[in-house]
């Protein structure tokens, strides 16, 4: 078990307190495991305070938000497919009305791009102050983010090497971004996953608050600590994704649309929520924070619906169904059909629904890429191409995704990285896209 594993299990044991001589056992978690941080590696890089990095320019001042995916969320219908347009209020088990996850989470997108004007209105109204650099520091910083570069190369190829586009800033604090995620997403599904309790959670989230305030634990933390002060990068979304991996823990079913959309924010909606912030918005851009901020959310959202789709027969093993209940009955499949794992007539036309549904969150997210900085769209657009199809796999295993792992060949994915490209240089100016305000 890492060491950073170890403490988040048990702080307290007696090989917690001898953190600075152990060693990482499992070669699983080799790349995820990192140094942990003295109280003099800490002062010497942080100093409890960073100097604020000079801010994006953002393109909309206004708050009211022209493009909401409200056809997308909520419960569905039988309407040949189509999902209906939702409302802000749904019905509860009890069947009183209550607000819509789908509202909830708008209510954090327009949360986040509020604050994100706030600091940059700050940053101009006051002049920030230089951090006193001690020597050491800049490299101690620069192996951290290092590290970080390793990890993401090593669990994510293809999107590490189109983060080798951005400027080195933005590349060094998505790869924070990318390792602290991953090393959430490890806490509930890695190798140590059965250790993992609410508690250990809570411990994790409290190293989260540390970081925030400039006291990281361990090297990967203080690359993201430095990141969280030089970008307006805000504590919910990843506090949201610690509240998915409870979720996780203590859930296995989810009753409708509106639970799996909920949980699918919170795994990977924040982090198109945390990424925004770094990649920046392109300042050509006429579309509104909030707009491009629905985007990634629906990217993240996208991607997940894609994942749970791609692994039900793997997670139905585990005794696990991230697929809607509601939507299960109303087409006639049993927790038992998923089971057994037969690909039946209704178990396609169930699966065609879902792809579906998946397909209009990814248009949702396109729409939002080409407003991005000019540098980070090429990453984006080849990782969302990428995941985009695996949904076509899926077809093309005729749906079989109880013993079949639907993947993209290499051949694919490489003719995806130029199609990518052409459509990253697309500059906002030169579309009419329909996130910009009339
Ligand atoms: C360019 C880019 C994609 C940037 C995001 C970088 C980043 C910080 C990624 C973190 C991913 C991560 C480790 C999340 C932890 C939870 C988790 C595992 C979520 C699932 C990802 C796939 O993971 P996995 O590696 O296990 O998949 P495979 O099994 O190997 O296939 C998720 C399905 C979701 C990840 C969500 C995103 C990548 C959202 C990306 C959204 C943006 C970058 C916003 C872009 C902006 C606009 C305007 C569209």
């Amino acid at each position: 078990m890492s060491v950073a594993m170890l403490w988040v299990v048990s702080p307290n044991s007696e090989v917690s307190s001898c953190f600075g001589c152990l060693e990482t056992v499992r070669e699983g978690n080799r790349l995820l495991d990192a140094p942990r941080f003295t109280s003099r590696d800490r002062n010497l890089m942080c100093g409890g305070r960073f100097k604020k990095g000079k801010m994006q320019r953002w393109s909309s001042t206004s708050l009211n938000a022209e493009f909401k995916i409200s056809s997308l969320g909520g419960s569905t219908s039988d309407n040949g497919g189509n999902f209906s347009v939702v409302s802000s209020m749904v019905a509860n088990p009890a069947g009183e009305l209550t607000v819509s996850s789908e509202q909830k989470v708008y209510d954090v997108v327009l949360k986040q791009a509020a604050l994100v004007k706030k600091q940059l209105r700050s940053s101009e109204d006051y002049e920030v102050k230089p951090d006193i650099m001690l020597p050491g520091t800049l490299s101690l910083l620069s192996e951290a983010y290092d590290r970080c570069g390793e990890v993401c190369a090593e669990y994510a190829k293809t999107f590490y090497l189109g983060t080798l586009l951005m400027t080195p800033e933005r590349r060094r604090a998505i790869w924070a971004i990318y390792v602290w995620c991953r090393r959430t997403d490890e806490l509930v599904d890695g190798p140590n996953a059965s250790h993992i309790t609410p508690a250990a959670l809570d411990r994790w989230e409290s190293r989260l608050d540390d970081l925030f305030k400039g006291r990281p634990f361990d090297m990967l933390d203080a690359a993201l600590s430095d990141t969280v002060a030089k970008f307006p990068v805000d504590i919910q979304p990843f506090k949201d994704m610690i509240e998915g991996m409870r979720m996780d823990l203590r859930k296995s079913r989810y009753k409708n649309f509106d639970e799996l959309y909920l949980y699918c924010y919170y795994v990977a909606g924040t982090v198109g929520l945390m990424s925004v912030p770094v990649m920046g918005i392109a300042p050509e851009s006429q579309a509104t924070t909030e707009s491009v901020y629905n985007a990634a959310l629906a990217l993240g959202i996208a991607n997940q619906l894609t994942n749970i789709l791609r692994d039900v027969g793997e997670d139905a093993r585990r005794g696990r169904v991230y697929l809607p209940q509601d939507e299960l009955a109303q087409a006639g499949i049993s927790d038992e059909d998923i089971f057994s794992g037969k690909v039946t007539e209704k178990w396609r036309n169930f699966m065609k629904k879902q792809i579906k549904r998946a397909r209009m969150f990814f248009d949702e997210a396109e729409k939002g890429v080409t407003q991005l900085s000019s540098a980070s769209r090429w990453p984006v657009w080849a990782s969302l191409l990428l995941y985009r199809k695996i949904l076509d796999e899926i077809e093309a295993n005729d749906y079989n995704n109880f013993t079949k792992r639907a993947y993209v060949s290499k051949p694919k994915k490489i003719l995806a990285l130029p199609i990518a490209y052409a459509k990253s240089v697309v500059s906002p100016s030169r579309t009419l896209s329909p996130l910009v305000k009339a």
